[in-house]
């Protein structure tokens, strides 16, 4: 049996750090990783998405070059060049993550993780051995997994999910997308921007159902302009295969249609790695879809052991995963009493443009009789929008009647995400809308439009 002050399981974006901070501090730290260092962010998730999206991104560009007064002659998609590129990136934050561990002194395990005991952790697979681990802290970091829905036919068929699909080396030519979130809606523009003809099916009344109606509106809309095909409220009843072609039955309303693709991507949400672990043999409790229970501090029902990323539920990103690390590190280290609770959840999603997110939506305002007044400003309206040839979408804000603060941000544009977060540090200030409405941007920026955004009140 191996003695480690701490147990790391997974080496997502808050268990890397930890593990890191950890040893720093003269702890023994062990991490354990079943498949690659960097987890889902770096693997399978934003870093690959980002690098391909920006391929596509250049794709459109040229494709409509002509409207910036550019002929270009023809345009083709290198798929096997694109993903290369995305795999080089990849490797690099890979390794670049397992440098940063072993530098910091983390004993890293490649193996899969499973409790064999309370504070007992055994690894399988870690250099054909199998290790037993223990320690008083253990901190589960084991991501998610893409959730796959019960559809009949479904299992038969061979579809893809965000992992898989990235190392498709042919771009689908009829690519069927099952979900209207995150993930179906970057990843639909991305393929139909390299060619594909994208068929989306939410099942849901509107895209990403999180948002206000407003915001979603205006997203299927930029997204049918692109040839996207999207239905909304639409379940997919059956699914089956004949010959290379993959069916789809859907019901929207009392409408029957069938839909026929070369290609099926399930983007329904995710699943909690919970299962795998052998939780039974600790105190650690699971809610009803998987997650581990935390309380604020993110320690779980048995002490010692906490939870952190994804696999604790709540929003799914990156830097939230991030964020949990230091709430851990620092309640553990500096006496702070951080709670998961009041933390800012800023989010961006990398359409094109993009929409960056942070705080209460209309709806939630409306529901919870918040007071508030809803500043709006159309990208048509904005000068560096006009400039750049980027005139879809728009900007939102939440402003509250009385304290004139900044409550909640929607940014449908370009760089929405850089805009919002701007936004971002004004709420996190306590910075009112006024001052916004009259600070001095740099002339032309799209943040300068934050001045019209917040005049808009006035009207
Ligand atoms: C396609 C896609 C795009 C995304 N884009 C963005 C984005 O742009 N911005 C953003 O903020 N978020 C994005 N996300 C979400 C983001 O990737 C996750 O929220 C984030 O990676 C969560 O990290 P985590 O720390 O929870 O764990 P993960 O990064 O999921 O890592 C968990 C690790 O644990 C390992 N593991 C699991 N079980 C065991 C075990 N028993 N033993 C050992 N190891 C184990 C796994 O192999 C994995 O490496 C995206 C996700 C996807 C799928
Ligand atoms: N830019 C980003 O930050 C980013 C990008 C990608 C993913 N992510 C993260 O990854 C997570 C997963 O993303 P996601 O888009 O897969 O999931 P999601 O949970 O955000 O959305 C899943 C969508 O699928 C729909 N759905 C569920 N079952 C369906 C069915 N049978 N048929 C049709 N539609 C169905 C849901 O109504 C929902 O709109 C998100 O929680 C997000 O936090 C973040």
């Amino acid at each position: 049996m191996l003695k480690f002050d701490a147990i790391i399981i997974g080496s997502g974006q808050g268990g890397n750090p930890l593990a890191r901070k950890l040893a720093k501090k003269g702890w023994k730290t062990a991490l354990v990783e079943q498949r690659y260092p960097g987890g889902t962010c770096i693997n399978d998730g934003c870093t690959p998405t980002k690098a391909m999206i920006a391929s596509a991104k250049v794709a459109n560009t040229v494709f409509h070059s002509k409207f910036w007064g550019i002929h270009s002659h023809g345009l083709s998609a290198d798929l096997p060049a694109i993903i290369s590129r995305k795999n080089n990136i990849v490797e690099d934050f890979r390794e670049g993550t397992l440098k940063g561990l072993l530098d910091d002194h983390v004993e890293v395990f490649l193996g899969t993780a499973v409790f064999s005991g309370l504070y007992t952790i055994q690894v399988t697979g870690h250099q054909d051995e199998s290790d037993v681990l223990t320690a008083e802290h253990i901190f589960v970091n084991t991501g998610s997994r893409p959730y796959i829905p019960d559809i009949p036919g479904l299992q038969e068929v061979p579809y893809l999910t965000s992992t898989t699909l990235l190392e498709e080396v042919i771009i689908p030519k009829d690519l069927i997308i099952l979900g209207g979130s995150y993930i179906a809606l970057e990843m639909g523009q991305l393929y139909q921007r390299l060619g594909s003809n994208v068929t989306l099916i939410e099942s849901a009344p509107q895209l990403v159902s999180k948002e206000d109606p407003d915001v979603a509106a205006v997203i299927k809309k930029m997204l049918e302009s692109e040839n996207m095909q999207i239905y909304t409220g639409t379940q997919a009843t059956r699914i089956s295969r004949s010959g290379k072609q993959i069916n789809v039955d859907i019901v929207t309303g009392t409408t029957r249609e069938k839909l026929t693709g070369t290609h099926i991507l399930v983007a329904t949400g995710r699943t909690p790695n919970t299962a795998g672990l052998q939780l039974q043999h600790t105190q650690v409790l699971l809610d009803e879809k998987g997650y581990i229970q935390v309380n604020n501090r993110l320690e779980t029902s048995a002490p010692g052991i906490y939870a952190l990323g994804d696999v604790k539920g709540g929003p799914a990103f990156t830097h939230i995963s991030y964020n949990d690390h230091l709430i851990i590190y620092k309640n553990l280290f500096e006496n702070a009493n951080l709670s998961i609770q009041t933390r800012q959840v800023p989010y961006c999603m990398f359409t094109d443009p993009q929409l960056g997110r942070i705080g209460m939506t209309e709806t939630e305002a409306k529901n919870n009789n918040i007071p508030v007044k809803v500043a709006h400003l159309p990208m048509e309206k904005v000068a560096r929008a006009i400039e750049t040839g980027q005139t879809r979408g728009f900007m939102k804000a939440l402003v509250h009647q009385q304290t004139d603060k900044i409550l909640g941000v929607a940014i449908l544009g370009p760089e929405g995400g850089e805009i919002m977060s701007i936004l971002q540090m004004a709420m996190l200030g306590g910075i009112t809308a006024s001052q916004v409405r009259d600070m001095i941007f740099a002339h032309p920026l799209y943040a300068e439009a934050l001045n019209n955004l917040f005049m808009s009140l006035e009207k």
